[in-house]
């Protein structure tokens, strides 16, 4: 299904941008997707402390790309994001097993935030180019230790990536669209 003439004049030549907050702990890859994305290269980047904006067009959808700092004393300003936000990004460290309780925490605070009732929710497996052997853990066991199968009402995807390669990333935003589209 292609999108009606309606809301490709609403998404795309009225500019009206589709908010899409990226997520995650400190060090799980956000800014370097964003960046991939966006400029299709890796770009080296500091921790980041408050938020970068990108807008970026794909397939008919204008997205407002926010990605925001996941250091433990940025994430209670998170929320300050949350109007008007039609998907979440949530990134993970793929290989940062030890904090993989306290991404299912954030997650548990985002799913059940008022404002963000109606998001999609795309979890990007980060690092997946990381051997196993250096703990780095599949889609379906970062599915697993979160729990995303017990959500409910929810529309959700996870998908393997690694901002280094490039891979995965597309199918995430191809996901994201059909879900736009879907919703007219
Ligand atoms: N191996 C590997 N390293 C990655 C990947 N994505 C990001 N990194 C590395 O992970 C580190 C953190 O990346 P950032 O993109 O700055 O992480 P962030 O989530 O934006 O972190 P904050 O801004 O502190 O919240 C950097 O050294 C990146 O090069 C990946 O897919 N694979
Ligand atoms: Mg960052």
């Amino acid at each position: 299904m292609g999108l009606t003439f309606s809301s490709l004049w609403s998404r795309l030549f009225s500019k009206r941008e589709t908010k899409v907050l990226i997520l995650g702990l400190d060090n799980a890859g956000k800014s370097t997707i964003l960046y991939r994305i966006t400029m299709g290269s890796v770009v080296a980047s500091a921790p980041t402390v408050g938020s970068n904006h990108e807008i970026y067009d794909y397939k008919g959808v204008r997205f407002g790309l926010i990605d925001i700092g996941g250091q433990t004393s940025l994430r209670s300003s998170w929320s300050q994001y949350f109007q008007g936000t039609e998907a979440i990004i949530l990134v993970i460290d793929s290989s940062d097993v030890n904090r993989m309780s306290m991404v299912k925490q954030e997650l548990m605070k985002l799913v059940t935030d008022e404002q963000l009732k109606t998001s999609l929710l795309l979890v990007l497996a980060n690092k997946q180019d990381l051997p196993i052997s250096q703990g780095r853990q599949t889609p379906a066991q970062v599915s697993e230790a979160l729990s995303l199968t017990d959500l409910r009402e929810r529309e959700w995807q996870i998908m393997g990536c690694s901002a280094l390669t490039g891979i995965g990333l597309f199918e995430g935003m191809d996901w994201l669209v059909g879900k736009l589209e879907a919703r007219g």
